[in-house]
């Protein structure tokens, strides 16, 4: 008689404590979504990009950044792997990061209004290296999601603006919020815009032993 997948689980040991630089409510919500636990440390690192750095050279090297600086902060020997993401919005060629202010903020949605961006993560995951190896083991990945928006009218930015939800968003706006109301259409992966590409992230992580579905 043939076995049920049910009754053939193969027993696991416990799982790893899994580690996310970050402090984005939205990157540990979406963590949270692959049903994952991870304990937040906090790194601050500086953000400010290199002359005529490439976009997606920008994002790579601010999230192994954030990653090495958690993972120096960490407050004991790591019992699993470290996350840490950078996320950018792009148009003409150019990363747009979190306003500063509200002339920034408009100015941003004056350049994304009817036309279509680009919002790139890139992710990065530190793990313990092999016996022996001082430096954790890096893998990262980088994902890409074009956004096209309608025609935001100045005052509808403004009114955007003094909902308080542009501030801490990079592109000065939110998909996930009332910003969905720019947004006509996207071609790609929605979690990389909110700020962690979910399929790419399931797939680096579970490289490190942290299984999203244990079976
Ligand atoms: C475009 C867009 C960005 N964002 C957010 C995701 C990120 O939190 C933020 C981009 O800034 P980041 O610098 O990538 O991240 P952060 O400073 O918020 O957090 P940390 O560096 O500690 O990890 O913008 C949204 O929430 N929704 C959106 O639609």
């Amino acid at each position: 008689m043939q076995s049920s997948p049910l009754q053939s689980r193969p027993r696991h040991p416990e799982p790893l404590q899994l580690y996310l630089a970050s402090q984005s409510p939205r990157r540990l919500q979406l963590l949270e979504q692959l049903g994952l636990s991870p304990v937040v440390i906090i790194a601050e690192i500086d953000e400010t990009p290199e002359p005529d750095e490439p976009p997606d050279a920008y994002v790579t090297r601010i999230a192994a950044a954030k990653a090495q600086a958690g993972w120096a902060r960490l407050p004991e020997a790591p019992t699993g792997p470290l996350l840490a993401a950078d996320t950018a919005v792009v148009i003409d060629g150019r990363p747009l990061g979190k306003p500063a202010d509200a002339e920034t903020a408009l100015s941003m949605l004056a350049l994304l209004s009817d036309r279509t961006h680009e919002v790139l993560t890139a992710v990065t995951v530190l793990a313990v290296g092999p016996e022996g190896a001082r430096a954790p083991s890096q893998r990262q990945c980088l994902s890409r999601t074009a956004v096209r928006m309608r025609k935001i009218e100045p005052s509808e930015a403004l009114s955007y603006w003094e909902s308080g939800e542009p501030r801490d968003k990079a592109g000065a706006y939110a998909i996930q919020g009332l910003g969905a109301m720019f947004v006509e259409s996207l071609h790609g992966s929605y979690s990389n815009v909110v700020g962690l590409p979910l399929y790419e992230t399931a797939a680096l992580l579970r490289e490190q032993g942290i299984e999203v579905l244990r079976s």
